[in-house]
C-alpha cells in the first residue's frame, strides 16, 4: 500500500476542499502548492468533484487525493480521476480492502476505541479523527492515545488556524485536516495563498 504516512507528513495542514466550480480548481491548488500545502483533499460533495481531481492532478507538486469516500465505488471513481490517496469519515472493512487492492493510500476516520480496533485488526495504524471537536476534541482524542499510543493521527473537523497549534503539539498527530483554507464562495487566490502560508508555518 501506498505510503499514507508521507501524505500526512509532507504539511502541517491538510486542506479539505469542497469545490463548485472545476474553473476553480487549478488556481486554488496552485495558490496552496505556492503557500506551502502541497497536500489536497478534495470532497466527493460536489458534482464538479472528480474534474476538480483531475485539474488539481496537473498541477506541480500538488499531491491530491478524495474525500468523503464512502465505498469501493468512490474509491474507483477518484483514483481513475488521478487521486493518490483516500480520505474517508469513517472506516469499514470493504473499505478497507478496497483499498488495499487498489494499492493507494487510505486515511479513514475514527472516533471511538472500537473504531480503531477494527483498524487494527485490519492492519492499519494512520487515521483521521473525525469530527475531532465534536467528538470531546483535545481531552477524548488524549484518553484514546492512552491504549492506543502507537497510531498516528490527522484530527479534521472543527479544527482552525487559532487551534491547530494545539493539536500539532500532541506527538500522535502528524497533521490536521481543515475546510478554512478555502471558503465557500468567490475564489480569492491571494486570500488562499496567504492562508496557506499560516497554515503551513504552524510548528509539529
Ligand atoms: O467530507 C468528509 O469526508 C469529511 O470528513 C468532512 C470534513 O473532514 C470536515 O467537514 C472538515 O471539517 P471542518 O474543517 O470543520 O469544515
Amino acid at each position: 500500500m501506498k505510503s499514507v504516512e508521507k501524505v500526512m507528513r509532507a504539511a502541517p495542514v491538510i486542506p479539505v476542499l469542497v469545490i463548485e466550480y472545476a474553473a476553480h480548481a487549478r488556481p486554488i491548488a496552485e495558490a496552496l502548492v505556492a503557500g506551502g500545502l502541497p497536500v489536497l483533499e478534495v470532497t466527493l460533495r460536489t458534482e464538479s468533484a472528480l474534474d476538480v481531481i483531475r485539474e488539481m492532478a496537473k498541477v506541480e507538486g500538488a499531491i491530491v487525493g478524495a474525500g468523503t469516500v464512502l465505498n469501493a465505488d468512490d474509491l474507483a471513481r477518484a483514483q481513475d480521476a488521478g487521486a493518490t490517496f483516500i480520505v474517508s469519515p469513517g472506516l469499514t472493512k470493504k473499505l478497507a480492502k478496497a483499498a488495499d487492492a487498489a494499492d493507494i493510500a487510505f486515511l479513514p476516520g475514527v472516533a471511538n476505541a472500537s473504531d480503531i480496533m477494527l483498524g487494527l485488526d485490519l492492519g492499519l495504524r494512520h487515521f483521521k479523527f473525525f469530527p475531532a471537536v465534536a467528538n470531546g476534541g483535545i481531552p477524548a482524542l488524549k484518553s484514546l492515545l492512552g491504549p492506543f499510543g502507537r497510531i498516528a493521527i490527522c484530527p479534521t473537523g472543527g479544527v482552525t488556524q487559532a487551534t491547530a497549534a494545539e493539536w500539532l503539539a500532541i506527538p500522535q498527530v502528524l497533521c490536521v485536516g481543515g475546510s478554512w483554507l478555502v471558503p465557500a464562495g468567490d475564489l480569492d487566490a491571494d486570500a488562499v495563498r496567504a492562508a496557506a502560508q499560516a497554515a503551513a508555518g504552524l510548528a509539529r
